[in-house]
């Protein structure tokens, strides 16, 4: 008899903390944001992820954002599943979250539970509060500029030996190449990002090479049809070794297993960097901050540089992928970018700090691009703990611990209210005086790390593929804005590409 009165209270007890977790929750935080005035939509234990997933499928995805943004102004509110969600494109509450008030808030449950898949918890973009503040300490310096800079020649072999790939003999008149750029430049991305983590030699042995690639593409599709089929936001169901996380746990041991093999050759003196200065792994062997005491274990060393591989692969990909599409649909900036490339290059000039300084047009195609496609278009927080921030129009909202919070970057970026002509694809506004605001590397302590990087990377592919090909879009068809933390094309993108 008392065996079935606790199992009925076991039981009446997990229908509550489901009730509590699914309706009562997300309804008293929205509640409490429709008392303060603050416009918003609540619906019942689906939130808005079936207006999500209905734009997904109709090829709009970001039509959802839009439309709610366009309805209800800067900041919102809506949920998503059991989760509500302050939604912001208001740069004043953007600063406030990942600047000033930062201690109040850490990466929300859906990021960890999408970065922690496969980099686990202890890495740079999932620890919070000393913890990041300590490894953020002893990370910084391997991405000052100087590093950075003599990974050039690094950067320039490994472009140089993938572009071989498209450079077949013309005489057998197969050009043009009809390829997929954004393969083409996840492929290219990995390469660079592998090679200066893990040194081209590493990466010339072919098991270690394919176990990298193998795993990172099989745990990124992975993970990709989970954030799809809504299976990563719901807790404990999330943890089944289920729906691809067996395989996605394997590729993580995989690519584990042979890091600390790396690491281990490395210390031992059996392998060094092939670049001028150190590469990523060398300078994370090293990094000891002002403390020999704070030096990163080899767990530790193993997680950063995979973290490095993972932020800074699709990331940079998918701006060279949006890059190229933006050039070929605007000839007049695809000529004039060509010029100036031309132009270093006339004398057989090589690519350096200098001659990379002269490419200022192409900067500002990448910073356009970056506006316009910006790569990450959404951040993700949590309350930690009840706080206040104001808004732009001095509205003042009080934020409930637990609450999450949807940074809309590239509502912002498209905003009449911050650019001129916003939807013109226009790298101009970059060399003029502009008011614009975007932050397309995040802000504050957590802003990105590898951006020195990244816009290095991004220069040095960009002038050296204009250099040697040329690209036409392939006609009739369908380009669309994928997003999976990055938008991607979600139908790839083809394009028709000649030697010059
Ligand atoms: C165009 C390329 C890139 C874009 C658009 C980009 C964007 C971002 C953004 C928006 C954040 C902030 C995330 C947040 O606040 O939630 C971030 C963080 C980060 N990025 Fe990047 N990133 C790029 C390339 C790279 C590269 C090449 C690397 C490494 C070599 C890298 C490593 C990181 C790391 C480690 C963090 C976490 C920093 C922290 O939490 O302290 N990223 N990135």
């Amino acid at each position: 008899m008392w065996l079935i009165i606790i199992l009925y209270t076991l039981f009446l007890y997990v229908i509550y903390r489901l009730i509590k977790f699914w309706i009562i929750n997300p309804w008293r935080v929205q509640q409490d944001f429709f008392n303060q005035g603050i416009p918003g939509r609540y619906t019942p234990i689906v939130g808005d992820v079936l207006r999500h997933r209905r734009a997904y499928l109709a090829d709009r995805p970001f039509s959802y954002v839009e439309e709610t943004s366009a309805e209800f102004g800067d900041y919102y509110h809506t949920s998503f599943g059991p989760f509500p969600c302050l939604n912001i494109s208001d740069p004043v509450l953007i600063e406030s979250i990942l600047k000033t008030n930062t201690r109040f808030y850490h990466k929300s449950e859906l990021a960890r539970a999408i970065a922690a898949t496969v980099l686990g918890y202890e890495n740079i973009v999932l620890v919070e509060d000393e913890n990041h503040t300590r490894h953020r300490r002893l990370l910084n310096p391997i991405f000052q500029q100087q590093n950075v800079n003599s990974m050039i020649p690094l950067m320039v072999d490994l472009t140089s030996s993938f572009l071989t790939k498209w450079q077949i003999d013309t005489n057998e008149k197969t050009y043009p190449l009809i390829l997929d750029v954004s393969k083409e430049m996840s492929n290219l991305a990995l390469d660079i990002i592998t090679g200066c983590v893990f040194g081209v030699e590493a990466m010339k042995d072919i098991h270690i090479h394919e176990t990298i690639y193998q795993s990172i593409k099989i745990a990124s599709d992975e993970i990709e049809k989970r954030i799809h089929n809504m299976i990563i936001i719901i807790p404990i169901l999330n943890q089944l070794p289920i729906l691809g996380k067996r395989r996605i746990d394997k590729c993580r041991q995989d690519i584990k297993n042979i890091v600390l093999q790396m690491i281990n050759q490395r210390k031992q003196g059996l392998t060094k960097a092939t670049c001028k200065g150190h590469d990523l792994l060398d300078l994370l062997l090293t990094a000891h901050g002002d403390n020999k005491d704070q030096e990163f274990t080899d767990n530790e060393i193993s997680d950063e540089a995979l973290t490095f591989v993972l932020a800074g692969h699709e990331t940079t990909a998918t701006l060279m992928t949006w890059v190229l599409y933006n050039l070929v649909t605007n000839p007049d900036v695809y000529q004039q970018c060509q010029d100036e490339v031309d132009s270093v290059f006339s004398d057989n000039e090589e690519l350096t700090t200098s001659t990379i300084s002269l490419l200022t047009y192409m900067e500002a195609v990448l910073k356009e691009t970056l506006r316009y496609h910006q790569p990450a278009p959404v951040l993700f927080r949590t309350a930690t703990t009840d706080n206040t921030i104001v808004a732009s129009d001095g509205k003042q909202i009080r934020i409930r611990k637990g609450t999450d919070i949807a940074i809309n970057l590239n509502i912002m970026n498209n905003s009449e209210k911050y650019w001129y002509e916003p939807k013109k694809f226009y790298p101009s506004r970059f060399l003029e005086r502009h008011s614009g605001v975007m932050f397309p590397f995040g802000l504050g302590p957590r802003t990105c790390i590898g951006q020195n990087f990244a816009m290095l990377e991004a220069t040095i592919i960009l002038a050296m593929v204009l250099h040697r090909f040329r690209f036409e879009l392939v006609p009739g068809q369908k380009v669309v804005l994928g997003t999976a933390g990055v938008i991607r094309p979600k139908y790839g993108l083809s394009m028709r590409i000649w030697p010059r």
